[in-house]
C-alpha cells in the first residue's frame, strides 16, 4: 500500500505523533511541530509574550505554555473558540479583521510580542491553486499582525505551502527579518505541502511599505525569477535606508502558461506551481473555426470554457452532419467534460479539417475511416488504442470496486469471528451451518436457500441476460469463497474448543464457572416448578440451563444480541455441532439437513444451526422481547433499578452514542480527525496535519477541576515512577534500554521512535483468518536486542534479593543498632556532666569519662536470674530467700532437675541453651520470677 493511499484512510492519519499527542495530552498532533521547531530554534524559552494566530484547538498554545517562562503572556486567536488552556488568553476572531487587531491590542496593552506563531490553514478542499493562494493570503495577514505587534528582534513562525507564491513570501520575510529559515519538522507529514518558515531578528522598520503586506502586490507583481536572484535582492536592499521601502523588482515578460492537458489532467495536478502567471479571466470562449484551423488543438480545449458557433464560418461547421447534438453539448461547456468527450471533440476537429481541406484523409490498412495524426499538437490520437485503454480503465475500476466490497465483507466477517471467539456472538452470524458442508469438499451450498433460489432463477433466465448471469456467478463465487473462509475460521474455533476441553485444567475452570452460573441463577427454578412436565430434570439443571430450555421451547433459538450471556451456551453448542458435523460425510450431512427441514420446531432448536431463519424483523424483535422478559423474570432482578428490558437496551445505545459522539469543537470524533481543526475537508496535499486528538472521558473529567493542567501531569509521572520503583526493571530488554540511556548510547527520542514500528500500525484485520491473527499476536512482536551486561545485572540483582535476610532478622538487627545508639547517647550525656564538674581534676575526669564510654561500648549483660529450689527453709517461703541478690526464680526440686537434664540434652545435641526467659514460659506450675 502506497503512502499516499495510506494517508487517505483515517487509519493512515493516526500515526506516531497522533498517539504521542493523545498520550501526552496535547489537543492536536500539530503540537509536535512546534515542539520540534522550538527544539531547533529555541524561540520559546526566552519569550515573555506570545501571540498564536489560528490557534484552535490549542496544541501550539499548550506547547507555548509549557516551554515559556511561568509569568508569560500567551494570547491565542482563531475563527473557532478555543477551550480554555491554563495560562493562555484566547478569543474567537478572524485574523483578517480589524476587531482581531483591536482585541490583540487590548490583551497586550503596552507589551510587545517576542514571538508570533501562525499555523493557520484556510477552509480548504477545493482546487489546489485556490487553497494554496488562500493559505498564502493568510500568511500575509498573520505577517501584518506580526509587523504590528512584534518587538524588535522578535520571531515570527509561520506555515507556508510550497506553491508559486512561496518564493514571493520568502522575499518579503527577508526584507523584514534578519534571518529567515524554512524547515519541515519530522512530525509534518511528507505528503503535506506545508513547510514552516522561522523568521528571527525582526528588524522593526519605522515604516513598512504597505505593498509588502498586500497580497495583490506580493503575489502578482513580484517576479519570482528576480526574487530568486540573490544579487537582485541584495541590490534592492542596498538601495534602502533602514525603515524605508525596498524597491520591489518589476515583473518581466510572462511566458505562456502551461495549458492544462485535458487528456492527462492527473499530470497537471502533480505540478504544484500555484497560479499561472497572468491568468485573470475566469471565462473564455473560442470560436469553433479558429480552433479547427488553429495549431493547438489540445491547448485550446484546456484553456477555454466554450467553443462557440457565432460567425458565419463557424455556422458552416455547425451545419455539418458530423456536428451532432453530442458534439454541440460538449462544445457548450468544456470544463465539465471527461477524457472520452475530449477525444470525441478531437475526432470531430479532424473531420472538420478534412472537410475544410486542411488535411488529407490518411488511409490505414484495414480501416475505412481515416485518422489523421495531428502534427501541430504532437498528440497522436489513436482511437483503437484509446478505446482499449478506456475499456481497460473501466474494467480496472470495476475490479477495484469488487475488491473493495470483498475486503469490507471479509473485515466484517473477521470482526464477527473475533466476537465469536470472545463468546459475544452466535456462529449463525458467520454462516457456519453452510461452511461445514463446504469444508467437506462439496461444491454446492446445499443449505443456502438464497443460493438455491438464485440457481433456479438462473435456469429460467434468457440468453440476453447472460452478462448479468456472469456477474451473478462471479458474485456467487466471491460469496462462496467468503463462506469457505468463514467456515475455516469456525472450524478453527471448534478445534480450539476441543483442544481446550481436553485440558483437565480448562475443564475444572469451566465446571467452576458453570457452578457459579447455577448458584447465580438458582432463582429461576422456583417459577419452573409450577406444573412443568419435566420439573425434576429442570430442577437438577439449575437456573441457567432452565432458562435456556424454556427459551428453546418457546421459539427458535437464534438471537444475535451480542450482549446476551445466553449466547455463550448457544455458541458452545454450535461449535460442538460444527466440529461433529465436520466429521460427518457429506451425504450424511445433506440427509441430516433434509430431515431437519421436516422436523418439528423443537428439533429445529436442537440442530437449528443448519436452517436459515425466515423471521421478519418485527417477529424477531417480539421474540427478543419475550426472551428478555423471561431472562429478567428472575426474582434476583426485582427491585434493581434500570433493569427494565427496554430501558436497559436504550441505555446501552445511549452509552454507545456518547462514546462515539463528537465532543466539542476541538475534541474530535473519527470524522473530525479527517478535518483540519474542524474546518471541513482538506485536500491531501494541503494537509497541515492537525489531527485533533480525541480525549478520554477521564481527561474531560480532569478538565472539570478548576485550574487543572493536564499536560505533564506531575501525579502521573509520580505514579509511573513509583510503579517502576516498586516493580523495578524486570526484563532484560528494559534493563538493556536503561543501560543504553545511562551510557548515552540512546536518546529519549530514539526510544520513542523504537516504540513505533510496523508492529504498531500493521493492518491486522483485513483479509486475515482468525488463526493467523492469533498466531501473529503471539509471535509478531518487536524484537528488542538485549546485552550480556543487562542479563548479568538482572541476575546479580536477583542473587542479591535471594541473599537478603528475612524480615525478622533485619528487625532484630535494627533493634540492636538502635539500642547501641541509645547507650552511646546516654554515655555521651554522662561524659558531658562529668566534664562540667568543677571540683574534680582533669585526670580524674578523663578516667571517669573513659569508664563511662567503655561501659557504653560493652554489650549489656543479660540479667542473671537465680533459681532457688523451694525446699528446707525455702519451702512455702513468702518473700526473698536469704542470701539471694537480684532476680530469682523459686522452683520445686523436680523442675530444677528437669531444667538441668534439658540443658544437658541440648548441649549434647549442639543446640543453644534455652534462655531462662524462654524457659520461663514453659514453667508448668505457674511459678515465675518476681
Ligand atoms: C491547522 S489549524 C491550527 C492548529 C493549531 N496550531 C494547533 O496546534 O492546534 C488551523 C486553524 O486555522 C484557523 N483559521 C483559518 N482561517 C482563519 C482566519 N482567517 N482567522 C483565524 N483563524 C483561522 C482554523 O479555524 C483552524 O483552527
Amino acid at each position: 500500500m502506497g503512502k499516499k493511499h495510506e494517508k487517505k484512510t483515517a487509519k493512515g492519519r493516526l500515526d506516531k505523533f497522533y498517539w504521542l499527542a493523545k498520550e501526552q495530552g496535547f489537543r492536536s498532533r500539530a503540537a509536535f511541530k512546534l515542539v520540534q521547531l522550538n527544539k531547533k530554534f529555541n524561540f520559546l524559552e526566552g519569550a515573555r509574550c506570545c501571540i498564536d494566530l489560528c490557534a484552535a484547538p490549542g496544541g501550539w498554545l499548550q506547547v507555548a505554555s509549557k516551554y515559556m517562562p511561568p509569568s508569560s503572556l500567551i494570547v491565542g486567536v482563531d475563527l473557532v473558540p478555543i477551550k480554555p488552556i491554563p495560562r493562555c488568553v484566547t478569543f474567537a476572531e478572524d485574523i483578517n479583521s480589524f476587531r482581531c487587531r483591536d482585541q490583540l491590542r487590548n490583551e497586550l496593552k503596552d507589551w510587545k510580542a517576542d514571538i508570533v506563531l501562525h499555523d493557520g490553514a484556510p477552509n480548504v478542499g477545493t482546487a489546489w491553486v485556490q487553497d494554496a493562494y488562500q493559505q498564502a493570503e493568510l500568511v500575509l495577514a498573520s505577517l501584518r499582525l506580526a509587523v504590528e505587534f512584534l518587538a524588535p528582534g522578535g520571531s515570527f513562525v509561520t506555515k507556508v505551502f510550497r506553491s508559486k507564491d512561496y518564493n514571493n513570501l520568502l522575499w518579503v520575510f527577508n526584507q523584514l527579518f534578519g534571518s529567515v529559515e524554512a524547515t519541515k519538522p519530522p512530525s509534518s507529514r511528507n505528503v503535506s505541502a506545508e513547510i514552516f518558515v522561522v523568521c528571527t531578528e525582526y528588524k522593526a522598520p519605522k515604516r513598512v511599505d504597505p505593498r509588502f503586506l498586500d497580497p495583490k502586490h506580493v503575489f502578482k507583481d513580484l517576479d519570482p525569477a528576480a526574487l530568486r536572484d540573490v544579487d537582485a535582492v541584495a541590490a534592492a536592499q542596498d538601495g534602502q535606508a533602514e525603515g524605508s521601502t525596498p524597491v520591489l523588482p518589476l515583473k518581466g515578460e510572462k511566458g505562456a502558461s502551461a495549458q492544462i492537458n485535458v487528456l492527462q489532467p492527473e499530470k497537471q495536478r502533480r505540478k504544484r506551481e500555484g497560479y499561472d502567471d497572468g491568468v485573470h479571466i475566469l471565462y473564455s470562449a473560442l470560436p469553433a473555426r479558429k480552433w479547427v484551423e488553429g495549431p493547438h488543438a489540445i491547448d485550446g480545449l484546456g484553456a477555454n470554457n466554450e467553443i462557440t458557433f457565432k460567425d458565419a464560418a463557424d455556422k458552416e461547421l455547425l451545419a455539418h452532419e458530423k456536428t451532432t447534438e453530442d458534439i454541440k453539448a460538449c462544445c457548450a461547456d468544456l470544463k465539465v467534460l471527461g477524457k472520452g468527450d475530449f477525444r470525441n471533440l478531437l475526432r470531430w476537429r479532424i473531420a472538420m479539417r478534412e472537410h475544410l481541406g486542411l488535411e488529407a484523409p490518411v488511409k490505414k490498412p484495414g480501416e475505412s475511416t481515416v485518422e489523421v495524426v495531428e502534427e501541430e499538437s504532437k498528440e497522436p490520437v489513436d482511437s483503437d488504442q484509446e478505446i482499449g485503454e478506456e475499456l481497460e480503465r473501466l474494467n480496472e475500476e470495476r475490479n477495484k470496486a469488487l475488491r473493495k466490497e470483498r475486503r469490507k465483507r471479509n473485515e466484517a466477517r473477521a470482526r464477527k469471528v473475533l466476537k465469536m471467539q470472545l463468546h459475544m456472538n452466535t456462529p449463525m452470524d458467520i454462516g457456519q451451518e453452510i461452511t461445514d458442508e463446504t469444508l467437506q469438499g462439496g461444491t454446492e451450498d446445499v443449505f443456502d436457500l438464497t443460493h438455491r433460489r438464485q440457481s433456479s432463477a438462473s435456469d429460467d433466465s434468457s440468453e440476453g441476460e447472460s452478462q448479468s448471469e456472469e456477474d451473478d456467478k462471479s458474485e456467487n463465487e466471491l460469496e462462496r469463497l467468503d463462506r469457505l473462509q468463514g467456515g475455516l475460521d469456525a472450524a478453527y474455533v471448534a478445534y480450539k474448543e476441543r483442544v481446550a476441553e481436553r485440558d483437565a485444567k480448562w475443564r475444572a475452570r469451566e465446571a467452576r464457572k458453570a457452578n457459579q452460573n447455577r448458584e447465580e441463577w438458582n432463582g429461576f427454578s422456583e417459577p419452573a416448578q409450577e406444573g412443568q412436565a419435566d420439573d425434576s430434570e429442570e430442577e437438577s439443571e439449575g437456573g441457567y440451563d432452565l432458562v435456556t430450555r424454556r427459551k428453546m421451547k418457546e421459539e427458535t433459538y437464534n438471537t444475535d444480541d451480542e450482549e446476551s450471556d445466553l449466547e455463550d451456551l448457544e455458541h458452545r453448542k454450535a461449535v460442538l455441532a460444527a466440529s461433529n458435523g465436520s466429521r460427518e460425510p457429506n451425504s450424511a450431512l445433506k440427509r441430516k439437513a433434509k430431515a431437519q427441514e421436516q422436523d418439528s420446531d423443537d428439533e429445529e432448536i436442537e440442530t437449528g444451526n443448519l436452517v436459515t431463519t425466515l423471521e421478519k424483523g418485527t417477529d424477531r424483535q417480539a421474540r427478543q422481547s419475550r426472551q428478555a422478559a423471561i431472562w429478567f423474570d428472575n426474582p434476583l432482578f426485582k427491585g434493581v433499578n434500570g433493569l427494565d428490558f427496554g430501558a436497559g437496551d436504550h441505555d446501552y445505545d445511549e452509552d454507545e452514542e456518547e462514546e462515539g459522539s463528537p465532543q466539542e469543537g476541538d475534541d474530535s470524533s473519527e470524522e473530525e480527525e479527517d478535518d483540519e481543526g474542524g474546518n471541513g475537508d482538506e485536500d491531501e496535499e494541503m494537509d497541515s496535519d492537525v489531527e485533533v486528538v480525541p480525549r478520554n472521558v477521564a481527561d474531560e473529567d480532569m478538565d472539570d477541576f478548576e485550574g487543572e493542567w493536564r499536560y505533564g501531569d506531575e501525579d502521573q509521572d509520580e505514579v509511573k515512577r513509583k510503579l517502576i520503583e516498586r516493580k523495578g526493571l524486570t526484563t532484560a530488554e528494559a534493563m538493556t534500554l536503561a543501560q543504553q540511556l545511562v551510557n548515552r548510547e540512546k536518546t529519549k527520542s530514539d526510544l520513542i521512535d523504537m516504540g513505533f514500528s510496523k508492529h504498531n500500525f500493521a493492518e491486522k484485520t483485513a483479509d486475515l483468518p482468525a488463526w493467523f491473527l492469533e498466531d501473529e499476536g503471539k509471535h509478531y512482536k518487536a524484537n528488542v536486542p538485549i546485552t550480556k551486561e543487562a542479563m548479568a545485572a538482572l541476575r546479580a540483582r536477583q542473587r542479591a534479593l535471594d541473599a537478603r535476610p528475612i524480615k525478622k532478622i533485619a528487625e532484630a538487627k535494627a533493634r540492636k543498632k538502635f539500642k547501641a545508639a541509645q547507650r552511646l547517647e546516654k554515655a555521651r550525656k554522662k561524659a558531658d556532666n562529668l566534664n562540667d564538674t568543677v571540683d574534680v581534676s582533669e585526670r580524674e575526669k578523663a578516667k571517669d569519662i573513659e569508664k563511662v564510654l567503655s561501659k557504653a561500648n560493652k554489650p549489656t549483660k543479660k540479667r542473671q536470674i537465680t533459681t532457688v529450689v523451694a525446699r528446707g527453709p525455702n519451702r512455702g517461703l513468702k518473700g526473698r530467700p536469704k542470701g539471694v541478690k537480684g532476680r530469682y526464680r523459686l522452683v520445686d526440686r523436680r523442675q530444677k532437675k528437669e531444667m538441668r537434664a534439658q540443658k544437658r540434652r541440648d548441649k549434647k545435641a549442639g543446640k543453644k541453651t534455652v534462655s531462662s526467659t524462654s524457659q520461663k514460659k514453659r514453667v508448668p506450675n505457674g511459678y515465675g520470677g518476681r
